[in-house]
């Protein structure tokens, strides 16, 4: 084998593709690399795909794919963010017995049957993800694959963005390759002082990660910053779904919450504000249930801000898709192709990752480009 040529990228497959936030995050890294080939089964997510990047992803079950088809590809690295439901605290929490789990798992049985497996993996999940037995098999299959391995638990709050997301992160190179601060190797780190060649502050405390100490808020930007100054909230022209909205509209506003939930599900709401410097994370259910789904803003600010004030009067609404994508750090190009539906956007997008958060991730996975060894 010839050594790498630096001047050629790195070969990516990307499995579970959604609406590509693994590929937007490896653009935004900087990291030479190329996606020879994304999978995904969903033909929603994958005109979205399609549409953003002009080409569209394998579409079929995962799960069907053999160690030949993808030692076609030479690929050097996978990316994959399987189905989370799995290991979500909502959730049943059935791990590997949960039918979801086993295209990931049956795709890590196929790494030792490649005749060149990935140089490089990266996978991303939910909290929780960590303690269930598909992690146990996850980590037995790379280190008998001979990969060397660093887990992170992240949220974008870390990295300056008003949002709380904590993931989970598996970064794992094959031997002889290294990461820059081997003596993290095989731990779980809560920081990202590791991804800028700090190790100062690996004994974070977990729960900023998850919560955010009041500190780590303070670094962040206002929501403000991440609202659409060109939505008109009163209804974006085109391209939504009519019935589907017909029930939610309120004086011709798609994006205000009707009174009626307010008067229901009113205490149970996270209601954020344009000067707040944290909203909750939007799940796939946002705009189709109000509980714990993500953050409503109220676009009138009260004397008193909370829920001390009438609700009513701060005339909360939804934030719209293309505010939930600046939260996921997208860039400014992407876009939902027109005849995807509202609630279809906020499902796809609650399935996707912070590209603020996956791209640093990544810069620390590839590089310094490290010298393959001479066959
Ligand atoms: C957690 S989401 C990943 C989203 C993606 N990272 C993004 O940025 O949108 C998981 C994705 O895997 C897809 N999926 C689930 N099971 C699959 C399977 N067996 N084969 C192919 N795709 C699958 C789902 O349709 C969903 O889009």
């Amino acid at each position: 084998m010839a050594e790498r040529v630096e001047a050629k990228p790195w070969r990516v497959l990307e499995f579970y593709s959604g609406i590509g936030g693994m590929r937007y995050s490896l653009t935004a890294s900087g990291v030479e690399a190329e996606v020879v080939e994304a999978f995904e089964i969903n033909d929603v997510a994958n005109d979205v795909y399609q549409h953003n990047f002009g080409h569209r992803p394998h579409q079929g079950n995962i799960q069907s794919l053999t160690a030949g088809d993808l030692d076609r590809y030479n690929a050097d690295a996978w990316l994959l963010s399987p189905p989370c439901q799995p290991y979500t605290r909502q959730g049943l929490q059935k791990h590997s017995g949960d039918a979801r789990a086993s295209s990931f798992l049956k795709i890590l049985e196929l790494i030792p049957h490649t005749s060149t497996p990935p140089r490089m993996l990266f996978v991303e999940n939910v909290v929780g993800f960590e303690t269930s037995d598909t992690h146990m098999e996850m980590i037995d299959t790379l280190t008998k694959s001979d990969y060397v391995t660093q887990e992170f638990i992240l949220s974008p709050l870390q990295f300056g963005v008003p949002y709380s997301r904590p993931r989970y992160f598996c970064l794992a190179k094959r031997k002889p390759l290294s990461f820059q601060s081997q003596h993290n190797n095989n731990k779980l780190l809560w920081s990202p002082g590791p991804l800028y060649g700090r190790d100062d502050q690996v004994e974070f405390d977990k729960c900023q990660a998850e919560e955010g100490s009041e500190n780590l808020l303070q670094s962040c930007e206002s929501v403000e910053k991440f609202l659409d100054s060109t939505a008109q909230v009163n209804g974006e022209p085109g391209g939504f779904d009519e019935t589907e909205n017909g029930s939610r509209d309120c004086d011709g506003h798609q994006y205000l919450v009707p009174l009626s939930l307010i008067e229901r599900w009113g205490n149970a709401m996270d209601i954020v504000y344009p000067d707040s410097k944290r909203c909750c994370c939007f799940t796939k259910s946002y705009y189709r249930y109000v509980k714990g789904t993500g953050s409503l803003l109220a676009t009138v600010q009260p004397k008193v801000k909370g829920k001390e004030s009438c609700l009513k009067e701060q005339r909360l609404r939804y934030f719209t898709p293309r505010e939930v994508a600046n939260f996921h750090s997208f860039p400014e190009d992407f876009e939902f192709p027109k005849q995807i539906s509202l609630r279809q956007r906020y499902a796809m997008l609650g399935n996707s990752l912070s590209v603020a958060v996956v791209a640093p991730l990544l810069r620390y996975l590839f590089c310094p480009s490290p010298v393959l060894a001479v066959e």
